[in-house]
């Protein structure tokens, strides 16, 4: 194993990667880590991987100096456990190993209280929802285990990526640093998508080449195929597609006739349930070309869609100005933003549902919305990436009152 090597930063001040001391870990935060505050002279946080709250760890810093306003730190002993804690399943999981997996040392019902903290936390603080509201205090994560599986958060990624070694291994890559540890298994990888499965090259990091997949969605009484490109995008969970319709159509109750626009579409899976509820105009909006023309096939059948393929801000800025009752918005990590939320709420849809990998983004992109007068009267969380930090969430924002001026 090489070196860590972080990514490239500009050094402000006295480093102090490699220091080390005791401490009593806070909360969870958002990315995997816990809080650690250090009192004067330090006067600092430390965001602490491998640890839980509660915990009594002795902390060594992976990333700082003293110009910086926190660092980053492993726990590299415990001193007192939580109860919470088990054994790393995966050999690879640990400080200075694997940067795949957050959580491996965590119980997997536990995992998903963090991540239920996470995403509270960010409603509150970001999404400027009330603390005790039910809907913040009344969210859970929810268990999506896979068939046929125990609930152990094992074997569920349907892809993976894997880098090589110059050796010829296949390897992943350490926390924040582009440093391989060559793995001979990735136990969060379905049969299939293990590294001994994987066609992996030399120097090159990437899914399985070949020819476009078809994968048959079965959800709310629904069965659709969808052919999607070998490296294009689609959930990496086998209970995800399923689970995320079922829970837009469940929130969005769509009614015969409803025009509907699907905002970052991929090959249109969500255009196409709600498309065939609605019977009426629905629009798929991509920015991938080659997803674009495997949604038009994917929507063929459907009486009225269409698929506009550029930046979700560019289409809705030059046109597409009719109204629409609903919108599903499905965006990258970085979320939908202030520009093409206010496209949105220009369009007066009755109800917007908001599938959202990164909650923080989602709770920005909620406060946007109230100031127009969309409120979050529902969000349900899916735990579809365990062992790690990441949670799924899906959220409905109704028109409940004009715009604030
Ligand atoms: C989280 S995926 C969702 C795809 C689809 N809704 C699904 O569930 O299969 C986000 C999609 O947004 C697309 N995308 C990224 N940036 C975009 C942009 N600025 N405008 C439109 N689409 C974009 C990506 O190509 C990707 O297909």
């Amino acid at each position: 194993m090489s070196r860590r090597t972080t990514r490239v930063r500009k050094p402000r001040g006295r480093s102090r990667v490699g220091e080390r001391f005791e401490a009593e870990v806070g909360a969870i935060a958002h990315g995997g880590h816990c809080v650690v505050r250090l009192p004067e002279p330090e006067a600092r946080v430390v965001f602490v991987r491998h640890a839980l709250p509660g915990e009594r760890v002795v902390v060594e810093i992976t990333e700082g100096t003293d110009g910086d306003r926190f660092w980053r730190g492993d726990a590299v002993s415990v001193v007192q456990a939580s109860p919470d804690r088990v054994d790393a399943p995966c050999p690879y999981a640990g400080p200075g190993l694997c940067g795949g997996c957050d959580f491996q040392h965590v119980t997997v019902p536990a995992q998903r209280g963090l991540k239920t903290a996470v995403v509270r936390e960010q409603l509150v603080r970001l999404g400027r929802l009330e603390p005790g509201s039910d809907l913040v205090s009344g969210l859970q994560v929810e268990a999506v285990p896979v068939p046929g599986r125990d609930d152990d958060g094992l074997r569920w990624r349907t892809r993976q990526r894997y880098a090589m070694t110059p050796d010829g291994r296949p390897a992943m890559r350490q926390h924040r640093s582009h440093d391989l540890v060559p793995v001979d298994d990735c136990l969060i990888a379905a049969d299939g998508a293990r590294p001994t499965d994987a066609s992996v090259e030399e120097g090159d990091e990437h899914l399985s080449r070949g020819g476009p997949v078809t994968h048959e969605v079965t959800a709310s009484g629904q069965v659709h195929p969808f052919s999607v490109a070998a490296d294009g995008f689609w959930q990496v969970h086998p209970e995800a597609p399923r689970v995320l319709v079922e829970a837009v159509l469940d929130l969005l109750a769509p009614a015969p006739e409803e025009r509907t626009l699907d905002l970052y579409a991929g090959v249109g899976l969500f255009a196409r349930f709600v498309g065939e509820v609605t019977g009426a105009r629905v629009v798929a909006v991509e920015a991938d070309r080659a997803a674009c023309q495997h949604a038009r096939g994917n929507l063929a059948a459907l009486r009225s869609a269409t698929v506009e393929c550029g930046p979700t801000d560019r289409v809705l800025r030059s046109g597409l100005d009719e109204p629409f009752d609903l919108v599903v918005l499905d965006p990258p990590r970085e979320g939908a933003k202030r520009a093409v939320v206010e496209q949105v709420v220009d369009r007066r849809p009755r109800a917007v549902a908001y599938v959202a990998c990164d909650p923080a983004a989602l709770a920005r992109d909620v406060a946007i919305f109230a100031e127009h007068g969309y409120e979050l009267t529902a969000i349900r969380a899916f735990d579809l990436f365990p062992m790690t930090h990441h949670v799924e969430c899906v959220a409905l924002l109704e028109r409940i009152r004009p715009a604030m001026s």
